[in-house]
């Protein structure tokens, strides 16, 4: 499998508070990797420093072929790089399409935006019907397929997902991973951060193990099961 996306010792923080010290990470085109660890360790910032939102302080960055640590938002997310935020962050004045709409911005083909809005109601079904409703009456399940929906008309080669599984009931959780499936099933690559790892077991390919911005642990997924310490510790015993 060829190589999607490589860093290599990422420093990255917010003002004179460094958060990474140096993690580097490889990703093949259609593998799913997961980042997994209590909440403040660096999972997000992680993300946001991928998605350019915080800068590289040293470290250096491939994605498909490109040299990115210094590009912009807007030029990551045109070479195919694209974050779904925790807490969704959604225009709430906006309706569902629209929403969607906002994710192939970049995009002037309108047989295409079209395409692709079929292929989200295809996976998210209710969305489909909720079309026209503004986003601030949606339900937390519906928000998040609005979400990883967004992410998915900006054509992503690789989405960096931000706790999908976070506050909703789990049947929907369930549901939430259930189309993931399907999209890694088609091929996609993901990179998904989860505090609480158990729904990735069937789903993410390599699991690595944040602890205090330095990636501590890192296996496949019978590794982690088979690993007690990481199990008791960070799987909920599962
Ligand atoms: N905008 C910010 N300004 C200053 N410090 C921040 C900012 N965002 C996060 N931090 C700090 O950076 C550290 C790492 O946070 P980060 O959000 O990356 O962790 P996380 O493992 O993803 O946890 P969570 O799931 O809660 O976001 C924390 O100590 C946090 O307080």
């Amino acid at each position: 499998m060829s190589t999607l996306l490589k860093a290599t010792d990422i420093v990255s923080g917010y003002l004179n508070r460094p958060v990474l010290h140096g993690v580097s990470l490889e990703l093949a085109a259609g593998e799913v990797l997961a980042f997994i660890g209590p909440n403040g360790h660096g999972k997000t910032t992680l993300l946001r420093t991928l998605s350019g939102f915080v800068p590289f302080r040293s470290g250096e960055f491939e994605f498909d072929g490109q040299r990115l640590e210094k590009a912009s938002v807007h030029d990551r997310v045109g070479a195919g790089l694209v974050h779904v935020p925790q807490g969704d962050q959604l225009f709430a004045e906006m309706s569902v399409e629209e929403n969607l709409l906002m994710g192939s911005y970049l995009l002037r083909d309108g047989g295409e935006i079209n395409r692709r809005l079929d292929q989200v109601f295809t996976l998210f079904p209710k969305l489909k019907d909720r079309r026209g409703q503004m986003a601030n009456g949606l339900s937390g399940g519906e928000r998040r397929m609005v979400g990883i929906g967004r992410g998915l008309m900006a054509d992503a080669k690789l989405l960096m997902l931000d706790e999908p599984s976070l506050g909703l009931a789990p049947l929907l959780i369930e549901q939430i991973y259930e189309a993931l499936g399907a999209l890694r099933a088609e091929g996609r690559s993901f990179l998904v951060v989860e505090e609480n790892p158990s729904r990735l077991l069937n789903f993410a390919d390599r699991f690595s193990l944040m602890d205090a911005g330095h990636i501590v642990w890192s296996g496949n997924a019978q590794e982690a099961r088979a690993s007690s310490n990481i199990l008791k510790t960070y799987l909920g015993g599962h």
